[in-house]
């Protein structure tokens, strides 16, 4: 715990870093932000291993919105019902596969305009099992291009593709501040930000990988708890009956910390996928609302709508613990936003631990 950089023997001290929360809430895109940032870009064998899961991606996006699409008895046209066939017997094993019959039915049924209405109704829906992922219109897009041989993907197809997590991932990376910085090159504490070593750790968000979270716990210096902030209107998975922001944001993030070994480490939360909050926002009547009764803010003002819930977890957490948290509002995709963030979670992660070490900043 503590400092980071030489111990004076040669080698280096990394400072602990675990990014926590429930699956989809956007830990694996911090992750790969971080790669992208402190190793300058992405190496060609993780680019060229994303392509079958984006291919995959497009595949279940495809027969998703057909299911949607038939449970509101919406009226696709009889080609689109013809070219689900094509979808459902794709099988995607390589990316070296010719996908020429699969590119021409993805762009007839994502050229239909119920397929698109099933897409928007899919993302309002608080039924989670079939819902479509929220960047899958991006691929759904340039299905074109990513079934066209000698496609490799780009950095935001990669910031963008959803793979779920299975196990514990580590990545051993100095903190640059001229790779993270981008201008913020002076921390909160108001010194400019030196150089340190870090191990940052992703693990599984889905239940049946929390059981072994508690292994990543020993000897943290940092915690990183991210949450989704579009699942105000969506059930838990595990239990339907509860609301998936509260239960299993909220409350499992509040669960976790109350472990013996976190008591003391420093707890960043990140309020994230803002971005499609605010189009849930303003598509919504009711707003957070429904989650969230006694909130008498303006419904419409997805930043309000954000303060809001950030000020009742600052308060539910007060209940239980002392140590400071500090709250980012954040979209995991966008890449200037999170080094700025990842700056300001470093500075704040070294300053805390220096007070907890009784040194004076
Ligand atoms: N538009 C948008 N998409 C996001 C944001 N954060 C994450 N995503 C997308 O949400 C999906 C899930 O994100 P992941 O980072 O894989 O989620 P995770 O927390 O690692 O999930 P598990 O591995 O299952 O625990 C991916 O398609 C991401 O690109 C965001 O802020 N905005
Ligand atoms: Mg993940």
């Amino acid at each position: 715990m503590g400092a980071c950089g030489s111990t004076g023997n040669g080698e280096i001290h990394r400072a602990k870093l675990l990014l926590l929360g429930a699956g989809g809430a956007g830990k694996s895109t911090i992750f790969k932000q971080v790669r992208l940032l402190a190793l300058e870009g992405f190496e060609d064998d993780i680019r060229m291993e994303c392509v079958v899961p984006i291919i995959q991606n497009i595949v279940d996006a495809c027969q998703k919105l057909v299911k949607i699409s038939l449970k509101h008895e919406l009226p696709l046209a009889s080609k689109t019902m013809n070219e689900s066939e094509v979808i459902r017997s794709t099988r995607v094993n390589s990316a070296e596969d010719d996908f020429s019959a699969l590119k021409d039915a993805v762009k007839i049924i994502w050229a239909d305009p119920q397929i698109k209405k099933a897409f928007s109704l899919s993302l309002g829906e608080s039924s989670s099992k079939d819902a479509v992922n929220a960047n899958d219109d991006f691929f759904l897009s340039k299905a074109d291009k990513v079934l066209t041989p000698g496609y490799v993907p780009t950095d935001e197809d990669i910031l963008k593709l959803r793979r779920s997590t299975s196990g514990a991932h580590s990545l051993d990376f100095k903190f640059d501040p001229k790779k993270f910085g981008k201008g913020h090159d002076k921390g909160i504490s108001g010194q400019k930000h030196k150089s340190s070593y870090w191990t940052l750790t992703d693990v599984g968000g889905q239940i049946h990988e929390r059981a072994t979270w508690y292994e990543e716990f020993a000897d943290l210096d940092g915690l990183v708890f991210v949450l989704s902030l579009p699942d105000f209107d969506q059930k838990s998975q595990d239990n339907r009956s509860a609301n998936k922001l509260v239960e299993d944001g909220i409350n499992l993030m509040l669960q976790v910390m109350r472990a013996d070994n976190l008591l003391e480490v420093p707890v960043c939360v990140l309020l994230n996928k803002f971005d499609i909050f605010v189009k849930k926002i303003a598509a919504s009547d009711e707003g957070i609302n429904a989650v969230f009764p006694e909130y008498k803010g303006n419904p419409k003002n997805a930043e309000e709508c954000a303060l809001y819930i950030e000020n009742f977890i600052r308060e539910e957490i007060s209940k239980d613990s002392k140590v400071t948290k500090s709250f980012y509002i954040t979209q995991a995709t966008d890449t200037d936003m999170i080094a700025n963030v990842i700056s300001k979670i470093i500075d704040s992660i070294a300053l805390q631990n220096m007070k907890r070490s009784g040194i004076d900043v």
